[in-house]
């Protein structure tokens, strides 16, 4: 890997302008919530749920979460709020205005999920998140098993032709083709979104496709978190700053 002190940093983005070409993306843990010790223990801010959809609504739809986690999860953590979501790393995807459930991948095998949970027993019982298109393998809590859960992860995903993504103290296995950039561009075919500017704002390498596909589409990503290798092209501290940014951009747009 890259040392990042060699890396020249990024700059802050500009302020969020509320235009008909914005439309933004957003990253959940590590963006929007700070990383905490077990998925269940993030800490939702009370002022969260009510910013996402003000903002959505300002931009008149033009917004989506783009997560790691099921659909489920981000609503438990949220409440019933609508906006649009994608979710299980894009294997699931739901417009806003009340839209179904679309699945962009087809089910995970139960099987990947038993073989992996066979492994998590036997190494010191590390926290596995089964969701409808992939399986998430937590080590935070036992990180000796890293190595060894990345060789067993690694063999399933080439055994049943899957995507492997190694994210923080996480490694996930998800079905072909669902990750966050073709997230992006499903959301970037909808009526809403078309012709728009782009910005997705993340923290996770797993954000990195999301990245691409925004600048395909001629927008930009916001790296959070300390600089590192990336194809973001701004740069927030960490989770108090994309708040700040958030808040700031509703706060000077007064509508006449
Ligand atoms: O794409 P995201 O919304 O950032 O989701 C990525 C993964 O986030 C969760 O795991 C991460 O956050 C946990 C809570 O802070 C932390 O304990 C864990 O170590 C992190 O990897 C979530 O549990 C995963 O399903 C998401 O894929």
């Amino acid at each position: 890997m890259e040392d990042s002190a060699q890396m020249p940093d990024l700059p802050p983005p500009p302020p969020l302008r509320i235009s008909p070409q914005t439309a933004l993306f957003l990253d959940f843990d590590g963006t929007l919530v700070d990383i905490a010790d077990h998925p269940d223990e993030v800490v939702v801010a009370r002022s969260l749920p009510g910013l996402i959809e003000a903002l959505s609504r300002r931009l008149e739809g033009k917004l989506a979460l783009v997560s790691g986690r099921s659909l489920e999860a981000l609503e438990a953590m949220l409440g019933p709020i609508d906006v649009a979501m994608a979710g299980s790393h894009g294997g699931e995807f739901r417009p806003a205005g009340g839209g179904e459930v679309h699945p962009l991948a087809d089910p995970l095998p139960g099987a990947v999920v038993e073989t992996l949970s066979r492994f998590a027993e036997a190494n010191g019982g590390l926290l596995v998140e089964p969701k409808p298109f992939s399986v998430a393998v937590h080590y935070r809590r036992h990180p000796d098993a890293k190595a060894g859960l990345l060789a067993c992860a690694g063999q399933v995903a080439e055994e049943r032709g899957l995507k492997m993504k190694h994210g923080k103290q996480v490694v996930e296995l998800v079905m072909p083709g669902s990750d966050k950039g073709s997230a992006v561009s499903r959301f970037m075919d909808l009526a809403e979104f078309a012709g728009t500017s782009p910005l997705f704002v993340g923290d996770d390498v797993t954000d990195e496709d999301a990245f691409r596909a925004v600048s395909d589409f001629g927008g930009t990503g916001v790296l959070v978190g300390p600089m590192r290798k990336t194809a973001a092209s701004w740069r927030l501290p960490d989770v108090v700053a994309v708040h700040d940014w958030l808040s700031r951009a509703l706060a000077e747009d007064v509508p006449e």
